[in-house]
């Protein structure tokens, strides 16, 4: 111990008081007291256990001599044999190793720690008793230990010289004639079982150090509700003492007492004469209420209850062996303190003990992991088409014969969706699969109605080709076709039937500038090229049958309706994924084909006028003058079909031709496989072999097929409509 500390300090003599210095170590202790607890001892006196648990409980356990009262005849006036050897409470002032003491008596409860007590300056302090105001009570006092006063005390006591034979009376009368300060009443709180002056302690209570219960019945020697008849103060403050208590020890005082042990032992028998168990009613587990009172009983029979059978029988049959007790909440806050034998809430909770690894080895991963599984997706259920719909219509009802047929809104683009994508993938798995096929197939691209004019595609749906309004051309198909017929199978627009004025669509006009601004902006490219009807009779199998497919669907009378492969095979060519320039030019890094000069004889856009080349067609064709009405309105000087997807400024065509034509196709591109070439003869991906293939066949002079350098390939010309890529 550190020399001139601050403790407080006990004592106990006897075994039976044990439970006292229990609680007022844990009352100190759990009042948050930053000072150290001592406790003095006649070791001659206790039992081993008592000086065990003395020793779990104070920090110093000081033995001491005792000090009897060699004429103890005034112990017997106050009926306080027991007290005998309370002058050995004079051995506090031997406490010299101590700067200061708080002495508390075995039988005090803290309810807050009065640790300001050290702070006294004055060597001795103690609070008034209740029995004799102007003495002071030795159960609490603040001293300065000294051998001086110790001897001088000693002294008195051998003479026996204490008015009450206890240690109270030989310390006041030690300190009458010495200075001593006067404590507060809080600071000792001596209640008794017949205090009276309630009103006081009712406004003082918060004020309370500590109690003091004085007398021969100390609390662990009294249950808790206190002795009969006591008032409610002593009992209010004697709960105090047993909260303490019931929160730290969970024995019976007695067997605590006895044995020193705060837990019950495993398998303990309850003993008579033991405290009884407290139930959620704060009732001993054994109470039973007295039937009688719950349901009173009719005393004559003209009274009778007219139930009173079925009560009897009630209060009869009543099992009285039966206990209950609630497993968990066997303990009614309101009416007692927790008890002492219960359980920590968490008592049953599940702990699981985690250990470190102890591998010193670093993580590798496996060389390999094991395949992931292949069969993982979901089987798309197929449609059960062709079974008869169910009739949930009135008209389906009545119409005996009706089959029932129905259309759900967006099945049909989804099924066009589908084969669609059907026959992009085959492409794709082709191409993949065989990459060295020296010449691809060409896969037939299903066109039922126009996919656009649906909104299908990039949602225009108001794209239409300029030529589609020039009832001329519808004309000048018509009597084609019609002039085919009689004349049998001849080639169709074949200008090599007149080399020496080989004037196509796609030639330049002569008057080429009187028509410059028109198509600009234009999403859909429009050429006569693009019918299938010029194509080159050689390159083509059954004209006459070719012919008759033209007329019907000339009949539709719209260029943006596509030729089937059959009607016009596709030509031996790849075309190039041509990128637009965009409005903010960002599509340039691949500009492999901007900037290109224009072949020669290739018109521009810009140049061509339907006008006037119709009137060309007119004059070196076969039909004659009659067969054909020409349009007599005005073509607008801008592409008529609002471009949705850009607005290329216009060029005169003579500033800068070939750019001009450049961005006067601003709908050519596409890069779909669709377009493959099949059936020619030529090596694939040649364009100067088709070229010269065509030339061979007499076409060569047409103006269409000089697109080889040019800008325009005439597969890029043929799907003249807009993709939008
Ligand atoms: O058998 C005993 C008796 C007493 N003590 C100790 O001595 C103290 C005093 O005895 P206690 O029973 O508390 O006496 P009180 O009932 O408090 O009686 C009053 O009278 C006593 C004798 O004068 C004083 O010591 C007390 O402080 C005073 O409050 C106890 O607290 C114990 O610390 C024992 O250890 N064992
Ligand atoms: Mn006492």
């Amino acid at each position: 111990m550190a020399v001139g500390e601050d403790v407080y300090c006990t004592l106990v003599m006897t075994d039976s008081y044990l439970p006292g210095a229990a609680v007022l170590a844990h009352s100190l202790r759990d009042a948050g007291t930053t000072h150290k607890l001592a406790c003095l001892v006649t070791t001659d006196s206790l039992s081993y256990t008592t000086l065990t648990e003395l020793r779990t409980l104070y920090n110093y356990v000081i033995p001491v001599e005792r000090i009897g009262n060699s004429s103890p005849a005034n112990l017997y006036l106050m009926n306080r044999p027991d007290l005998l050897y309370a002058f050995t409470k004079i051995n506090l002032w031997q406490l010299e190793q101590f700067r200061k003491v708080v002495y508390v008596d075995a039988d005090v409860v803290a309810l807050r720690a009065p640790d300001e007590l050290f702070a006294l300056e004055d060597n001795f302090a103690a609070a008034p008793d209740v029995g004799w105001p102007d003495i002071f009570n030795t159960g609490v006092m603040a001293l300065t230990p000294h051998m001086g006063d110790y001897n001088a005390l000693r002294g008195l006591a051998e003479a026996g010289d204490s008015f009450d034979g206890a240690d109270q009376g030989l310390l006041n009368q030690y300190y009458e004639h010495r200075p001593w300060k006067r404590l507060s009443f809080t600071y000792n709180c001596t209640p008794s079982a017949s205090y009276q002056y309630e009103p006081a302690y009712r406004y003082f209570k918060r004020e309370i150090s500590m109690v003091h219960f004085i007398g021969s019945e100390k609390p662990w020697q009294q249950d808790r509700g206190g002795k009969k008849g006591g008032t409610g103060v002593y009992r209010e403050l004697l709960s105090r003492w047993w909260a303490v208590w019931d929160r730290q020890l969970h024995v019976s005082t007695q067997e605590y007492v006895n044995t020193g042990r705060r837990e019950p032992a495993a398998k303990e028998t309850v003993k008579k004469g033991d405290e009884p168990e407290y139930s959620a009613t704060g009732y001993p587990l054994d109470y039973q209420p007295t039937q009688d009172a719950a349901i009173p009983k009719a005393t004559t029979a003209a009274e009778k209850h007219p139930h009173q059978a079925d009560i009897d029988a009630m209060t009869t049959q009543q099992p009285r062996q039966r206990k209950f007790s609630d497993p968990y909440l066997n303990w009614d806050a309101t009416r007692a303190a927790p008890p002492s034998s219960g359980k920590p809430e968490a008592a049953n909770f599940p702990s699981h003990i985690y250990e470190f690894s102890s591998d010193t080895q670093q993580f590798r991963p496996p060389a390999a992991y094991p395949e992931p599984p292949r069969d993982m997706w979901y089987q798309v259920p197929v449609e059960k088409r062709g079974q008869p719909l169910p009739k949930i219509f009135p008209w389906e009802e009545r119409e005996a014969q009706a089959q029932p047929t129905r259309v759900w809104v967006g099945e049909e683009e989804k099924e066009k969706e589908l084969e669609a994508f059907g026959a992009a993938d085959e492409f794709t798995v082709m191409a993949d699969d065989d990459k060295d096929m020296v010449e691809p197939q060409t896969p037939v691209i299903k066109i039922d109605g126009a996919p656009w004019a649906a909104g299908g595609l990039g949602g225009v749906n108001n794209m239409k080709n300029a030529w589609d309004e020039v009832s001329g051309i519808d004309d000048y198909v018509r009597a084609l076709t019609r002039f085919q017929k009689t004349r049998g199978n001849v080639q169709i627009l074949s200008p090599s039937h007149h080399p020496d004025d080989a004037i196509t669509a796609s030639q330049p006009s002569s008057d080429a500038h009187h028509s410059s601004s028109r198509g600009f902006g234009d999403q859909s490219v429009f050429s006569p090229t693009t019918d299938s009807s010029q194509m080159p009779e050689a390159a083509m199998p059954g004209s006459e049958d070719l012919i008759e497919r033209v007329r019907e669907r000339r009949e539709s009378l719209l260029l943006t309706d596509f030729p089937s492969a059959v009607e016009r095979p596709s030509l031996p060519v790849t075309p190039a994924p041509r990128r637009r320039p965009t409005f903010w030019g960002a599509d340039h890094e691949e500009g492999e084909d901007l900037g290109l000069p224009a072949a020669d004889g290739v018109p521009g856009q810009e140049e061509w006028d339907p006008d006037h080349q119709l009137e060309e067609l007119r004059r070196h064709s076969l039909i004659g003058p009659s067969d054909l009405k020409l349009p007599q309105r005005e073509m607008p000087k801008r592409g008529r079909v609002a471009s949705a997807v850009e607005v290329i400024p216009e060029h005169p065509p003579d500033l800068n031709p070939p750019q001009a034509v450049q961005s006067s196709t601003p709908s050519v591109s596409f890069s779909t496989p669709d377009f493959q070439p099949s059936n020619s003869a030529a090596p694939t991906g040649s364009i100067g072999s088709v070229f010269e293939t065509l030339s061979q066949s007499r076409v060569g002079s047409t103006p269409a097929l000089a697109v080889e350098e040019g800008p325009f390939s005439p597969l890029q010309m043929d799907r003249g409509e807009a993709r939008s890529s």
